[in-house]
């Protein structure tokens, strides 16, 4: 059985202060659930300060990071850098970086396989937009992204994946998927990762739901069988609705 995540995406908001900020107000709320695993990816700029701060029942994550080593890279963070740092886990092809940076199942590849030789942990991001599901894509596309993702790894470093089911339309919109709906493209995804590696294997892979979480809808999706926990955006940039979500889930696992 897959361990449960709550993994925060701040995205582009907090700096060092403002995530000093967040770490104080977190401690006053929150105490280690051992059933849930609690990530938070803040900024790469804020990542030392969240690293020297940051509790021990919480892990961080980058973002993103390049698939190379080092070099002539202006602006970009290579992933000893972050191994480096103490990162544990990054978010890879995450829709923003696919829609926005113009990233490709390619690239998702190459960031996957350099962020397991380093030892993070990927949180590897799928997702169909809005027009592929209106036009039934949804399966289709989910499992070219999974399948490129992670072709050319070994079979064994699949238990080292993290997976994230994030409909586009469904991100930043407060149109969150249906429990039911996104259990049926997690329990595809599983699917396709048990036909890549085995049943055990793909049964060991978190799989989360992303997409206008909050702690109204996290039961919604923590009670589906194919769907350990969630990446979340808007509702992880404050310490009482982040530790609500964490509370919530620890209190789930538990009934
Ligand atoms: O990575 C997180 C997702 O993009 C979800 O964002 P959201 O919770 O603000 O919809």
């Amino acid at each position: 059985m897959a361990r449960t995540i709550i993994a925060g995406n701040w995205k582009m908001n907090h700096g060092p202060k403002e995530t000093q900020q967040f770490l104080s107000n977190l401690s006053d709320k929150y105490f280690d659930k051992p059933n849930v695993e609690a990530v938070v990816c803040p900024p790469f700029i804020s990542l030392p300060i969240f690293q020297e701060k940051v509790p021990k029942w919480l892990s961080s994550g980058a973002q993103n990071m390049y698939f190379e080593e080092s070099g002539a890279f202006t602006g970009e963070i290579s992933p000893k850098m972050l191994a480096d740092l103490g990162v544990k886990y990054v978010i890879i092809g995450h829709s923003e970086r696919r829609g926005l940076f113009n990233e490709k199942d390619d690239d998702v590849n190459k960031k996957v396989r350099i962020a397991l030789k380093y030892g993070l942990i990927p949180i590897i991001c799928v997702g169909e937009t809005e027009n592929e599901r209106d036009n039934n894509k949804t399966f289709e596309v989910v499992e070219r992204q999974v399948k490129k993702a992670i072709c050319d790894t070994v079979k064994e470093t699949l238990k080292c994946l993290v997976f994230a089911y994030e409909p586009v339309w469904a991100i930043g919109t407060g149109k969150a998927s249906s429990g039911k709906d996104a259990e049926e493209v997690c329990e595809k995804i599983r699917g396709v990762l048990s036909s890549m590696g085995d049943l055990n294997q793909a049964n060991e892979i978190p799989i989360l739901y992303g997409g206008s979480v909050k702690p109204e809808n996290l039961e919604e999706y923590l009670s589906q069988p194919n769907i350990n926990g969630a990446l979340v955006g808007g509702k992880s940039l404050d310490a009482n609705s982040f530790s609500e979500l964490l509370d919530l889930a620890g209190g789930y696992l538990n009934d």
